[in-house]
């Protein structure tokens, strides 16, 4: 039996099962099983002819942005207007066939934005391309999806479901519960919240379904059994999604606002170039990226050329950014801004920097 087949006869199971006390384990243990071929629907296959030609873009730069979107949408339009790339765009849907990318250059930072063939119902389960996009999206610090304005709600809320039904979550927090396998087999397993829906039991029969030997193991868990599946399925990201309602040149002013007023969300005009501004705006303020400044010992420090990095990088990492040899010879920094208590702080190579500090490197 394929992958997609067992799913489907799982998918069949769960809805033909009674929810209760007395079929939760046996529910509990459908949907880790389910969870386990859904991850496998993603991994790339070996086979050349689904491998996804194209698809397999190099990281660069500061950040990577991938356009998500039904076909026709405008994400070629778009990529076309902000980068020096251009995508090819036309009134028929799936002319973009590969993953196209381009620069940003905003602030100082280079963002890589990935134009991608659209998406269609079925996606996930590889219809079309949709596995090598979605395959793509799940590499991204940020999804722009791209709507059209002109059209229902529901692309958005089939998309939704499309890349929450592989894993992606869209705009929602990692549940803060923690989990190891440890060295002598066994698992670590840790949460801030108590466990009030799921048994001792429970967790080790699922954790048994993904071979991981539940001996000795100490745990503490979640508040219902979903969250947990996340964390032992270990497949799910958690990413800022930026919802775009592209053709805004196309419907009445009423209904630009109305769209413009939910959440998460940005309306413009490729066509008119319409609020193109604000939307970079909004993006770079998604990509939460820092920006640190350097300063030599007695100068002002320079302002002009920051030193863009991922939220959470540490004073190794801006080392590492000046130069290669720099933490090897590092003896301690002085940090000026909102990551210390005093301006300047003495700090050590782990210190983690915030957006816009500024740093004056002291080497042994
Ligand atoms: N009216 C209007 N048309 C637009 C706008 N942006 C793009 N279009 C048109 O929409 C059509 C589709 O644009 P594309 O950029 O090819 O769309 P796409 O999402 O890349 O499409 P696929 O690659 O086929 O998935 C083209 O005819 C564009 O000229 C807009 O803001 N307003
Ligand atoms: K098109
Ligand atoms: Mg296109």
């Amino acid at each position: 039996m394929g992958i997609l087949e067992k799913i489907s006869e799982i998918e069949k199971e769960i809805a033909r099962t009674q929810k209760n006390k007395a079929t939760e384990y046996h529910l509990g243990l459908l949907k880790a099983k389910l969870a386990k071929y859904r991850a496998q629907l993603l991994e790339p296959s070996k086979s050349a002819s689904s491998k996804g030609e194209g698809f397999d873009v190099m990281k660069s730069g500061d950040a990577r942005v991938a356009l998500i979107g039904f076909p026709s949408v405008g994400k070629s339009t778009f990529l076309s207007l902000m980068t020096s790339t251009a995508s090819e765009a036309a009134s028929y849907e799936f002319t973009t066939l590969t993953c196209i990318p381009g620069v940003i250059e905003y602030k100082g930072a280079n963002i890589q934005l990935l134009d991608l063939p659209g998406i269609i119902e079925g996606a996930a389960q590889g219809k079309g391309r949709g596995r090598q996009v979605i395959a793509v999206a799940r590499t991204a610090d940020v999804v722009i999806m791209m709507l059209d304005a002109t059209k229902g709600e529901v692309q958005r809320s089939l998309l939704e479901k499309e890349l929450e039904s592989v894993g992606i979550r869209l705009n929602k927090h990692k549940p803060n519960i923690y989990f190891k396998p440890k060295k002598g087999g066994g698992i670590s397993f840790n949460s801030t919240v108590t466990l009030t829906q799921c048994s001792e039991k429970l967790v080790q029969l699922i954790l048994h379904e993904y071979s991981i030997l539940p001996e000795g193991a100490m745990w503490e868990g979640p508040r219902s059994l979903r969250p947990f599946h996340r964390v032992i399925v270990g497949n799910r990201v958690y990413m800022p999604c930026l919802y775009v309602y592209n053709k805004i040149d196309q419907i009445s002013m009423e209904e630009v606002d109305r769209l413009a007023r939910k959440p998460n969300s940005v309306v413009i005009s490729c066509g008119m170039k319409l609020n193109l501004d604000y939307l970079l705006e909004m993006l770079w303020e998604y990509l939460a990226l820092t920006c640190i400044y350097t300063k030599k010992r007695g100068q002002r420090p320079d302002f002009t050329d920051a030193i863009i990095l991922r939220r959470g990088a540490s004073v190794e990492h801006v080392c590492h950014r000046i130069h290669r040899s720099l933490a090897s010879q590092f003896k301690y920094a002085l940090v000026w801004g909102t990551s210390t208590k005093y301006s300047p702080q003495r700090v050590g190579l782990t210190h983690t920097m915030e957006h816009e500090d500024v740093i004056q490197i002291v080497k042994k």
